[in-house]
């Protein structure tokens, strides 16, 4: 059984059909890419799975349970994660304070109860901090592991979001364009980053406009146009398809 089942999944902006009867599934472990040119739907898609839009059509399945309709941070207790195409990270706390508030949704409530009724507060902060270090140094952040957040570059920003994301201990990961504004070095370390994630098991979806990077990483792409689905595919499936060449240079195939 796939780890992510999306079925006629449809959502109307006033009279734009921004999704359109999209099904697709992706299985655990790999990476899966969204692609399409402008305005074909790939946000919106990336917002409905991870319930920030409601659908207006269709089913969303996590693990074989229905899940469309919940809200994200529900869907986040039950494995999703996500990053956001504009960093959320918040500049007044301190690099690994963002990371720790992704964990306090890992934790599991009766342990949290128990650390406050026992010895205090503070071991419950020391095993955040500990696990925040580790995701830290797991993505490539030890030098900051001290810093303010507001001290930090762009690229190492992007990727205090992933640690905070994977924080949460997600089974599945949804990044929004994880490698924008990066030259080409930084994009090839966010590759070997996301290769390292969906190895340890953690599912990777991602929306991408680099396509270099999308056809090194991808085990499976799916290409949206105008909201539906033009195909779906390996890496050279899609990039031999005339259809998406021609969706990409914005004539009729
Ligand atoms: N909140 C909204 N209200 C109205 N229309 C919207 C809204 N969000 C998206 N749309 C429209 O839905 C369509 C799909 O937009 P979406 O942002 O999902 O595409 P995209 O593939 O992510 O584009 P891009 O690559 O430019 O980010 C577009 O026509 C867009 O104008």
């Amino acid at each position: 059984m796939a780890l992510l089942e999306i079925s006629d999944l449809s959502k109307t902006f006033g009279g734009v059909l921004a999704v359109q009867n999209v099904s697709f599934s992706v299985d655990q472990g790999i990476v899966y890419s969204v692609i399409g040119p402008n305005g074909a739907g790939k946000t919106t898609l990336f917002n409905l799975i991870t319930g920030i839009y409601t659908p207006c059509d269709g089913e969303i399945r996590l693990g074989g349970e229905l899940v469309s309709g919940l809200a994200p941070h529900q869907l986040a207790r039950k494995g999703m994660g996500r990053t956001f195409q504009n960093l959320q990270i918040c500049m007044n706390m301190t690099a690994i304070e963002n990371v720790m508030v992704g964990g306090h949704l890992s934790l599991d409530r009766n342990l949290v109860k128990s650390m406050l009724r026992f010895p205090s507060l503070r071991r419950a902060d020391a095993v955040l901090r500990e696990h925040a270090a580790e995701l830290m140094v797991y993505v490539g952040l030890e030098p900051y592991l001290n810093s303010e957040a507001s001290a930090m570059s762009y690229g190492a920003l992007k990727r205090l979001e992933i640690a905070r994301a994977l924080a949460a201990k997600p089974r599945i990961l949804f990044l929004d364009e994880p490698a924008a504004g990066f030259n080409p070095k930084e994009t090839a370390e966010i590759d070997n980053l996301v290769r390292k994630i969906a190895d340890s098991g953690i599912t990777v979806v991602l929306v991408e406009h680099d396509m270099k990077m999308v056809m090194n990483i991808s085990d499976r792409i799916l290409v949206l146009n105008y909201g539906r689905k033009l195909t779906e595919g390996s890496a050279r499936d899609v990039r031999d398809n005339p259809e998406v060449i021609a969706a990409y240079l914005g004539t009729a195939a």
